[in-house]
Parts: C-alpha cells; structure tokens; sequence
C-alpha cells in the first residue's frame, strides 16, 4: 500500500522520523491506508518553507486575478476527482457516500467563490480630512498561516481554510486530524497540478500535540486557524499569544432547536431528525438540544420517536444506509459515558442508548440514535457536545421561556426556530446568541454567508466575505500630497 506522504517546499516526503499510522474504516476496522506521521521537526520544515515562499517568493505579490484562476482550477479538478475524493471522505468517516459527494459539490463551490470575489477585497479610499493628501486603504496579505482541521469534515473545514488563504496571497501549513488525512493529501495533489507555486501550500501530517503544537507556538507562524474542540481550541489560543497571532477558532456547539406549536409538524418533526443524525450526530452545528412548546411535546415525542426507530444505520457506501458509524472507538466509549450520565442525571431515555445489535455492525463503532426527554438545562446530557446521534429534549410554555433555554449554553454556533408566525421567529433570532440562526430550517450553509460562533463556540468567521477578511491585514496608506516643514521643533 503506498503511504500518504507530507508535502512540503514542493515535495512529497516521509515523516523525518520514518513513523507512519495505520489508518482504519470506523465500519469496520479495517485498514485503508498508511500515512506519514510527522512531528515537530516536520512542522518545522514546513513553516520554514512557507516564510521563505512569503518573504522571498513571488505568491504575495502575484495579482489576485492570477491567483484566482488557480484557485478556480482547483475547483475544476475538485469537480474531475468528485467521485474519489467523495469515496476517500466516506472511508476515512463512515459518513455515507451520499452526504460525501454532497460535501465535494459544497467543497468545489468554496474555492469558485472565493476565486470569484478576491477582486471585492481591493480596498477604499478615504475621504481625507486634511488637505493635499490621499488617504487609502489596501487589504494585503497576513503571511504563514497554521490551519488545523478535525476529523468530521475534514475536507470540507480544510476547503473553508485553503480557498480564502491561497487566494489572497498567503502561503500555508496545514495539518488535518492525523484519524483522517485522505482527502487533504489528495487535494494538496490537486493544489500540486494546479500550479500553485512550491513552497506556498504545505501539509504536515501527525498528532496535534507535536505538529498542531509546533504550528500554533511558532513564532514564524502570523495566522493560526482552528476548527476543532474547545479545550483544544483554548490551548491553542494561549499558544498563539506567544507572539499575538491573529487567531480564528471554530469550536463546538450545543445547538438548540425550538420548535412552536404553531410550526408545519411533519416538517418539523422531520428536519428534528435531519438537525441531528446526518453524519451521526458528528456535526458541529447539530440541533441536539430539541426544545419543544409544552402543547404539542408528547405527540412531537411520539411521531419523532417513530421515524428515529426506522434510520438505517450501516455501511456508508450502502446505497440505503442513512446513518453511518462514530468515528472510533475512543469517541463511542466518549457517547456511551455521555448517555449513562443522562441516564443517572434523571433524563428518561425513550429511544436508542445503546448500540445495535445487528451482528454484521458489531466490527463498526456504531450507535442507535438516541432521545432524551424529560431534560433540564442543569444536565451535562444537555450542557456537553457529545458529538454522537443524541438528542435532548426539553420543553416550554412562553416564548421567553424558549428564548431563555436556547442562550442557556456557553456555547453560540446556531440554532434554529420552527413556526407559521414570521414576527414570532424574528423575535426569538434576535434574541437567539448565536453566529447563525435558522428560520424553518436546520444546518444550512453556503459560501456566500458567514460561519462562527459567539461565546465560546469561536472567534472569527470562515466563509463569506468575512471569511475572506480574515486572511488579510488592513493597511492605511496617507499621502502627503504638499510636504511642508512643521516648524514646531
Ligand atoms: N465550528 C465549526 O465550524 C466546527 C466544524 C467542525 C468541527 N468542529 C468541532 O470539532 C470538534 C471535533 O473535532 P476533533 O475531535 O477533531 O477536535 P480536536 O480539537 O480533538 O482536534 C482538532 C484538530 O486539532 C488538533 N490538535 C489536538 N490537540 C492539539 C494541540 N494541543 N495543539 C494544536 N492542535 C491540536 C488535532 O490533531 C486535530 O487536527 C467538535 O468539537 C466540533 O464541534 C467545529
Ligand atoms: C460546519 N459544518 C456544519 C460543515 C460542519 C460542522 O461540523
């Protein structure tokens, strides 16, 4: 089997230390691939090899415009290699095949919008309050920047990172999550044939607390962007003082979906079960804490229940599977603890967990879908990001009352409001402290819209303009267009 390789200053090559990691399907278990694992001296190198390609290489200063049609032809090979990029995704995941190629189309489309709008990023001028002068503002470059993926959706954050960085003149390390690499070394093979130039776009593969740690202490490193955990997160934040580098953080979510008694039922009921068990519950922005008006709880309960008990859980490459495994075994046992203190905190579990027993997913880390009811906002079911198929259920009388449980968190990703009273749902979203806000509609996103969160679900914003904003520095350039000695010396 030919090992995932680093590529780093314009070569594919082994980890220093010659270590590789078997990486396994969570299906099944079995082997798909052997990957380099690097570590620090490998993030070295490839930090190294990013300041060169900034400060001595021609990437910063080529025009945007060019930068932008290698940027849209990644896009086109993403589009060619759809297939096989969704077939990697879905190996490395478990997520099915389905969810995967909708990924890719999603993943193609972020590095098309960002190689359309780079030229709305050209700067302004300012009206100058002092005379003979000219007062401008340019956008430039911020340098290296360390991007740190997860596990999830480890192309698609990669996508939200890569596109916006290399199209506005910033050279790269990047290390996805060292549990699933495919993807990203495929697509920095597709960054190699698009011609971006050597030096500018590097991939470290290994742990988090070697590479992701070299990555977010160097000082040679301007730009760290995270998308991960919250503990992981804070480390990396107090890393990256040590020499103030900008810093974006997408972290985790605890998302609440508030569902009114004058909502559409059947769709909501519905677009509960989609808020939550795509991907099996892995997704930051999952609504798994389902807060329901009082009137309507107990048939909501009882249809929802019906339909969890149908989803088909097994192989993603299965054409009828809807839900897929947990990513490993480390993160079942993680769900599993989850769901007994649930249990013991008081919540009456009515559906799920537990894992199937179905004897041909017993080599897979799967887990049954999973509703709580009977929740309440001091439960830690309710309080932590579990990241499993798991929902809470907590219910409500007044609309405050729903507000009041949605802010309950310190956590801000998203949340979503069901209900026929449009002024009703402008009320609560304005109230709602969240960096995105569903109306009748659940874990929608586009690259045209900002991504992040508020409190402690992040700093900063991916996708969008912001997303683009992010990766540049705001120079103020004044002209004195009549120079004058001012005589006061
Ligand atoms: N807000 C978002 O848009 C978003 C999107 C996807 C996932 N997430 C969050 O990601 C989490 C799941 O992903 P995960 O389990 O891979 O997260 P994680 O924090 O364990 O790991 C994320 C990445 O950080 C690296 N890492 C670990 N320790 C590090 C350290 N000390 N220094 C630097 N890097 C380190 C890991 O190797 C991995 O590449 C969830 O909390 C989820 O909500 C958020
Ligand atoms: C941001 N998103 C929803 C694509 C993945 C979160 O885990």
């Amino acid at each position: 089997m030919k090992i995932k390789r680093m590529f780093i200053d314009g070569k594919w090559i082994d980890a220093q230390n010659g270590k590789t990691r078997t990486i396994i399907n969570p299906y099944n278990q079995e082997t798909i691939a052997t990957a380099a694992e690097g570590d620090t001296s490998d993030a070295k190198a490839a930090i190294a090899a990013a300041r060169k390609a900034f400060d001595q290489g021609e990437w910063p200063n080529t025009p945007a415009v060019e930068r932008a049609s290698i940027v849209q032809k990644i896009a086109e090979l993403i589009e060619r290699d759809k297939e096989e990029l969704a077939e990697l995704e879905s190996l490395d995941t478990g997520k099915t095949l389905e969810e995967s190629r909708w990924d890719m189309d999603d993943i193609a489309g972020v590095f098309r919008y960002y190689a359309e709008i780079v030229d709305q990023n050209s700067g302004e001028m300012i009206a100058s309050p002092i005379p003979n002068s000219v007062s401008k503002v340019v956008h430039e470059p911020v340098g290296v920047c360390g991007q740190i993926t997860p596990w999830n959706y480890p192309l698609l954050q990669a996508s939200w990172k890569l596109a916006p960085a290399l199209v506005t003149g910033n050279t790269l390390v990047m290390k996805p999550s060292e549990i699933t690499p495919l993807t990203t070394v495929k697509i920095f093979e597709l960054i190699e044939e698009a011609g971006v130039p050597a030096g500018v776009a590097n991939l470290v593969l290994g742990p988090g607390n070697t590479v992701g740690s070299e990555l977010s202490t160097n000082v040679e490193v301007d730009l760290i962007s995270f998308t991960g955990g919250i503990e992981t997160g804070k480390k990396i934040m107090q890393a990256a003082s040590v020499n103030v580098k900008k810093l974006a953080l997408e972290l985790g979510g605890k998302n609440p979906n508030i569902v009114f008694a004058d909502a559409e039922f059947e769709t909501a009921v519905d677009q509960a079960m989609n808020a939550v068990f795509f991907h099996a519950g892995q997704i930051c922005s999952a609504g798994t804490r389902l807060i329901i008006e009082e009137s309507i709880h107990d048939n909501f309960i009882e249809a929802l229940v019906e339909r969890v008990k149908n989803i088909k859980i097994g192989n993603g490459f299965d054409e009828d599977t809807q839900m897929g495994p947990l990513i490993s075994g480390e993160h079942l046992t993680k769900v599993e603890n989850y769901v007994e203190a649930g249990k013991k905190e008081g919540a009456t579990l009515v559906v799920g967990g537990k894992r199937p027993e179905d004897p041909a997913l017993q080599d897979g880390f799967f887990y049954l879908p999973t509703i709580f009811t009977d929740c309440t906002t001091d439960m830690s079911i309710v309080q932590d990001e579990a990241f499993g198929p798991i929902i809470t259920v907590e219910k409500f009388q007044t609309e405050e009352e729903a507000v009041n449980l949605a802010n309950d968190s310190i956590y801000g990703l998203a949340g979503g409001v069901w209900t026929n009273d449009i002024v009703k749902a402008e009320r609560c979203v304005s109230k709602m402290r969240m960096g995105t806000v569903w109306i009748n509609e659940f874990n929608l996103y586009f690259p045209h819209a900002p991504w992040g969160g508020y409190k402690q679900s992040g700093i900063g914003r991916e996708l969008g303009k912001l997303g683009l904003e992010e990766y540049t520095e705001t120079k103020h350039i004044f002209h004195n267009t009549d120079p004058k000695p001012f005589n006061w010396f």
